[in-house]
């Protein structure tokens, strides 16, 4: 029941607009319910007595009870999928919002392909269920139980032939959910491996073409699809029998309703109009439980979509705020920032990451941090947005602990240029605007100057207005960084982190650069995270990090006379001199 949970207090959330909807889908059935009881009375007292007074005035009974009935309903139905398309809607909000709170870790443990499906496809079917419910489903046991009830009053011996055939239906309906259900519960699980390896496929088909993997990529998704099909042909099997099944019995009740209601009418124990009330209430029954039955499939699919909803919302985010720790940040305080001995590990890894890191950093200084691939660098720019919580120590905003910021707060404080320039579909002046919405139009110019975008830039037939791709697929890795840092510049913060962000331009757009970069970010700190020792030789401090750990500091002619690991990076990016190997020695 827990995994309902979502469901129902979006009911009671909503629950004026449920009551109106269930007593408007119930009166349609009243409306329904009434017509055999109408036609009963015509036919015994209108035409057997051959009145026609009696037969005019059933008659506008009749009409007017279509009538009402179709006006109710149609409300009934647009008032349901108002309540399908409110779930859709509120559901997709609290996902994403639960989404965007989550650490890449969390994300993680889901996986993007599964979290897409969760959005779309999972809540599409609870709301293809929801408006069955309430147009099915609510008036279904309604109808079955008035009408057997009424069926009763006309006749107690021939209501047992629509029961007997509500009990043959009932059991079908059992074994054939009883085989399926298991079936049903893999089918959102089968989506989300074919999402995945859809997108995986679309996403690497530079790297397949290259690698000439393209048959082997294609018949693992082949297999996917192969196997969610298979899995939907094996349920419909089994739902294959229930519409037969059900309209055959349907038309078998009513030759013993006819054959018996025959001899009672000849018997004279009742009317004509008696055996056309049955049938009537038999057919409604029947019907009812067709169309029950017909969504019974998509009902355990839509608790499993449920469960997999309630499985994301559940999720408690690894990095939340601290309200009543907040702390206001002293711009005077220096060291502008400090790693205080922190070590940190990825959440379930067995290994730290980063280990007891121990650095500080003044205003107007820019810091490096060079190592070798996997040593940790971009880890400590994550950790420092916050993206992650570390284990111990402390990292220090001009004295104030981030873990007493507000996240979005101390995001504020920093511009971040990622390893991988990620540019958003577009135009370049709206990626440009991502850093900072209020920019004037110098003012985008001046950080795609700085940034060595404009040359580019100018080239383009319409300059800023010139499109940008889902991802920047039209853009080379050189021009996307330096729009990513166009982006980062144009958002005036007090630290800037470069995470590998001048390694695909030239070493001379690199130098020139640098060169820009220096008196914009005079009044803030600067974080370069490189691999290339000719980035960051003009470093005020450099760290050397080995597997996590700091094995360097100092500035580059300090380290590369007296530190053998930035001696072995500068060696092998050919930075050494023979007279300095000759120090080293
Ligand atoms: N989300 C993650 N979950 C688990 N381990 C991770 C995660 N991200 C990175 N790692 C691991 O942490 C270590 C450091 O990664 P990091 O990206 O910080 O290195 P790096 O020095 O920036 O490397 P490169 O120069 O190749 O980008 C690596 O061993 C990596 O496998």
């Amino acid at each position: 029941m827990n995994n309902m949970r979502l469901f129902f207090t979006f009911l009671k959330k909503n629950k004026l607009l449920v009551l109106v909807t269930s007593s408007l889908i119930l009166l349609q059935s009243v409306a329904t319910l009434l017509i055999p009881y109408l036609i009963a009375q015509l036919i015994d007292k209108g035409i057997l007595e051959k009145n026609s007074s009696v037969v005019y005035s059933i008659g506008i009974k009749m009409l007017l009870t279509v009538l009402v009935g179709a006006v109710v309903g149609v409300l009934g139905s647009y008032y349901a999928s108002e309540i399908a398309s409110r779930f859709g809607k509120e559901t997709r909000k609290r996902l994403f919002r639960k989404i965007q709170q989550l650490s890449l870790n969390d994300t993680n443990k889901i996986g993007v392909a599964s979290l897409v499906t969760r959005t779309s496809s999972d809540v599409v079917n609870i709301q293809e269920v929801t408006l069955s419910l309430f147009q099915m489903v609510l008036p279904s046991p309604f109808m079955a139980i008035i009408s057997i009830l009424l069926a009763y009053r006309v006749s107690p011996v021939m209501t047992v032939i629509p029961l007997v055939s509500i009990l043959i239906f009932i059991s079908v309906i059992t074994v054939i959910m009883f085989k399926s259900t298991r079936l049903i519960n893999n089918i959102q699980k089968k989506m989300d491996k074919m999402t995945m390896l859809v997108r995986q496929f679309f996403k690497g088909v530079k790297i397949i073409r290259a690698f000439d993997n393209a048959d082997f990529e294609k018949n693992k998704v082949d297999g996917s699809f192969n196997d969610f099909a298979d899995n939907m042909i094996r349920i419909n099997k089994y739902f294959a029998f229930l519409t037969p099944v059900a309209f055959s019995l349907n038309s078998l009740t009513m030759i013993p309703i006819i054959w018996v209601g025959s001899s009672l009418v000849a018997e004279n124990s009742i009317q004509v109009g008696a055996i056309t009330a049955v049938i009537g209430y038999s057919v409604l029954t029947m019907s009812s439980f067709i169309m029950t039955a017909l969504i019974m499939f998509n009902i355990p699919r839509a608790i499993a979509s449920l469960n997999r909803l309630q499985e994301v919302l559940v999720l408690q985010p690894e990095v939340e705020d601290e309200d009543h720790l907040v702390e206001k940040v002293d711009f005077t305080v220096q060291p502008a920032l400090s790693f205080e001995n922190v070590t940190f590990n990825y959440q379930g890894a067995d290994k730290s990451v980063l280990e007891d890191l121990d650095f500080s950093i003044n205003t107007g200084e820019v810091l490096a941090i060079v190592g070798g691939t996997g040593s940790g660098k971009s880890t400590i720019a994550k950790i420092l947005l916050r993206f992650n919580n570390i284990q111990a120590g402390r990292i220090l905003i001009h004295g104030t602990d981030i873990s007493k910021i507000l996240q979005k707060d101390l995001r504020s404080l920093i511009s971040y240029v990622p390893q991988r320039a990620f540019l958003f579909s577009g135009t370049i002046r709206d990626n440009i605007l991502d850093g900072n919405k209020a920019a004037t139009p110098d003012e985008i110019r001046h950080a795609a100057r700085v940034a060595q975008a404009l040359p580019f830039i100018e080239e383009q037939d319409k300059k800023f207005n010139a499109s940008v791709s889902q991802g920047g697929t039209n853009f080379s890795g050189g021009q996307k960084q330096r729009l990513a840092i166009a982006r980062a510049l144009i958002k005036k913060s007090h630290i800037y982190v470069f995470d590998d962000s001048f390694s695909a331009l030239d070493y001379k757009t690199d130098a020139k650069l640098r060169a820009a970069l220096k008196p914009e970010l005079k009044d803030a700190v600067t974080l370069i995270i490189a691999q290339r020792i000719s980035t960051i030789i003009d470093a005020d401090k450099i760290i050397v990090l080995n597997e996590g750990k700091i094995v360097g500091k100092g500035t580059h002619s300090e380290l590369i006379e007296k530190n053998p690991v930035y001696q072995e990076l500068a060696r092998s990016q050919n930075m050494l001199s023979e007279s300095e190997v000759k120090k080293d020695v």
